[in-house]
């Protein structure tokens, strides 16, 4: 066991230790070591088949390691918790593609998230209460989009729908927020825009970004770690970290 993290257990809001996950004998993961703090925003990069989505879908209890612990807020073994309890216990996961209903407005899709929590249903018969308004205001000035509140989100732009969606995750309440490379297909506009989003929105929470798109890194200016075979190749600040010859050789020199 890694000492040096292994102290950090308590006060850690996310602790991945010696993780290890084997497909068909090839190891995604390989003994994977890393914290997240409460309130940090953390960029993870690395090449294609680091093992970025694996490590995502072991938090996220989608898949399970073959060796390794990982705890959630100190104490919550998340090795023995199923998909829904894990995001019921506060982790929300933004997957690449948006999947925000199309045919309803920008505040129904709010609204529903929100339903979504609670898990009422059906929806229909729920009356929103003033703090939920207050709730679903709050998030669209957020995500910049209290403008757009009544609009179809099938007439959104590729990066309105990312917010929303991001919003949607939000009106869940998660401590930590997983996603997966938002910006990928983004505007630079929309791309300066989901940097200072994301980090307005870890003022009150974890976020975990995966994303291969270094400007967006820079501008996120926060505490990076690059992965590659399945490990921690390297962790620091960006400008540390692209200057490590093992980064420039794995990652960045390709
Ligand atoms: N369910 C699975 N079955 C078999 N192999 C898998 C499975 N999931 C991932 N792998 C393999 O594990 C390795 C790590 O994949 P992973 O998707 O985690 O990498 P990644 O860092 O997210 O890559 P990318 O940047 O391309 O998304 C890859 O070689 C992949 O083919």
């Amino acid at each position: 066991m890694n000492q040096t993290i292994g102290q950090t257990k308590p006060t850690s809001l996310l602790y991945l230790d010696g993780v290890s996950v084997s497909f068909d004998g090839f190891k995604a993961l390989n003994a994977l070591s890393f914290v997240i703090e409460p309130g940090e925003l953390r960029a993870i990069i690395g090449p294609n088949g680091a093992g970025k989505t694996t490590m995502m879908d072991i938090i996220t209890g989608k898949t399970r390691p073959d060796e390794g612990q990982v705890f959630f807020k100190g104490e919550i073994d998340l090795t023995k918790k199923d998909e829904a309890e894990i995001a019921s216990l506060g982790i929300g996961r933004k997957f690449q593609k948006p999947t925000v209903f199309e045919s309803h407005t920008v505040w129904d899709n709010l609204e529903l998230a929100l339903n979504r929590k609670r898990g009422v249903f059906p929806t229909l018969f729920y009356r929103l209460t003033a703090e939920d308004k207050a709730r679903i205001e709050e998030i669209l000035a957020t995500i910049r989009m209290s403008s757009r509140s009544s609009d179809l989100a099938a007439n959104l732009s590729h990066g309105q729908k990312q917010w929303l969606e991001i919003g949607m995750l939000l009106a869940q309440e998660p401590e930590l927020l997983l996603v997966d490379e938002p910006v990928a297909g983004m505007t630079d506009a929309e791309t300066a825009e989901t940097a200072i989003l994301l980090k307005e929105i870890a003022k009150t929470r974890s976020v975990v970004v995966v994303e291969h798109d270094m400007g967006f890194i820079r501008e996120l200016g926060v505490k990076v770690t690059c992965l590659a075979e399945g490990a921690v190749l390297a962790e620091g600040s960006i400008d540390f970290v692209s200057s490590d010859p093992k980064v420039i050789e794995n990652y960045l020199g390709r």
